[in-house]
């Protein structure tokens, strides 16, 4: 459980605050800069200076405001001009140390400042350790649309450092095993039976288990790396999910985590996979057992399914206007390339909406 190779960098899981500043210190980088957001200032970035402290460089620090609010072309403005005030060269590092947010924002202005210059993540939520820093999406929100702008670009690499999550709040916890829970049910079977074991009782998780989940999806991102085919099935859940967390962030004072509207977007998608894509009733049964039991539910009016139909049709998988979702045809399967009607995910939406 030491290391993983993804596309064309590797990812750590062992030492990691250790390798990154061996990592820094190979560099030759003329310069360094940590990305933190509040949050991650507080909690993350005294670890990591412990590290640096034994380096002969200086560095500067970039903090944004926490949350999805800040993943806008407004904020990614300001980390550009920081990166000019600091005086940054194309052999500049830009450290990403947070969660989601900091990972694709800083991702996406290191890809685009002075046409790209290095960067690395180190992802402090469980969500990103699991997903967000591993496979090169990096990106902003847009015209309130879901990563609207962005790039594919690779990491030089991924720092999973386990103890950053001790400080992490238990929503945010929950909000990564969704899209572990979304590992197991469209790639492998026993990681969902053994997530689904722990019942209610998700406390953190082992590193083992954080490890897996990075396997399940590098696979899938070595295969495909561009999303021209089999990497969308690690869109289950997100045609409708991302417009569900679109539409709780514009409406909703307390809005949704990313992970609670994907799991909203999993128990809809799963409806249409047992109506389109040959998953049994007795999966979708269970599918929205478990998921239901762990998540607390959202209450969806009839009234925003046009809003949330408009936002679907912005969906980066979708061609020629039309909505196409990734669907499970069995747990531990995916299958791509599914087009849904307007009436189709309105029926599944309310599907959610009757539990
Ligand atoms: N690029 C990808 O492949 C990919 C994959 C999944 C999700 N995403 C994106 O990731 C974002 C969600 O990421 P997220 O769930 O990490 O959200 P986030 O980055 O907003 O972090 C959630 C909260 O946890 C705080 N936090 C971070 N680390 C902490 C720590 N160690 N201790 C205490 N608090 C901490 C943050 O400040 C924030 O308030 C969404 O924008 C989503 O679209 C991207
Ligand atoms: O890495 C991927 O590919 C994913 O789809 C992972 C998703 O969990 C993640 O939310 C991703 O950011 C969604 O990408 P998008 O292209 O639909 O914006
Ligand atoms: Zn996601």
């Amino acid at each position: 459980m030491n290391t993983i190779n993804s596309i064309d960098y590797p990812v750590y899981f062992t030492d990691t605050l250790n390798q990154l500043v061996n990592f820094v210190e190979k560099g030759n980088y003329s310069r360094f800069f940590i990305l933190t957001d509040e949050h991650t200032e507080k909690h993350c970035l005294p670890l990591l200076q412990d590290k640096l402290v034994h380096l002969n460089h200086q560095y500067d620090i970039i903090e944004v405001n926490a949350g999805e609010e800040s993943k806008t072309i407004d904020f990614c403005a300001g980390i550009w001009k920081m990166l000019i005030d600091f005086g940054a060269d194309r052999h500049s590092l830009l450290i990403n140390l947070g969660g989601g947010v900091i990972g694709d924002m800083g991702g996406f202005a290191a890809s685009t400042f002075k046409r790209g210059i290095d960067f690395v993540q180190v992802p402090t939520t469980l969500l990103s350790q699991v997903d967000a820093s591993v496979g090169g999406k990096t990106g902003i929100d847009f015209d309130n649309l879901k990563n609207i702008i962005g790039t594919f670009t690779s990491p030089k690499a991924v720092f999973i450092e386990h103890s950053f999550l001790h400080t992490l709040p238990i929503r945010q916890i929950l909000s990564g095993y969704a899209e572990m829970l979304k590992h197991g049910l469209i790639a492998d079977a026993s990681y969902w039976n053994e997530l689904k074991g722990k019942g209610d009782d998700l406390g953190l998780p082992e590193a083992k288990l954080i490890y897996q989940s990075v396997a399940i999806k590098n696979n899938v991102v070595v295969t495909d790396p561009l999303e021209k085919g089999y990497r969308k099935c690690l869109n289950f859940g997100h045609t409708i999910g991302h417009a569900i967390e679109t539409y709780s962030l514009n409406n909703d004072e307390q809005y949704l985590t990313h992970g609670e509207a994907v799991v909203i977007g999993m128990v809809c998608e799963a409806w249409l996979s047992h109506q389109k894509a040959g998953l049994s009733k007795g999966e979708l049964d269970e599918i929205t057992a478990v998921l239901t039991n762990l998540y607390p539910k959202y209450p969806l009016e009839e009234s925003c399914h046009a809003v949330l139909h408009d936002l679907m049709k912005t969906d980066k998988k979708n061609e020629a206007g039309k909505i196409n979702c990734t669907l499970l045809s069995k747990i531990g399967e995916c299958s791509i390339d599914h087009i849904c009607t307007e009436e189709e995910l309105c029926d599944s939406l309310n599907y959610y909406a009757r539990l």
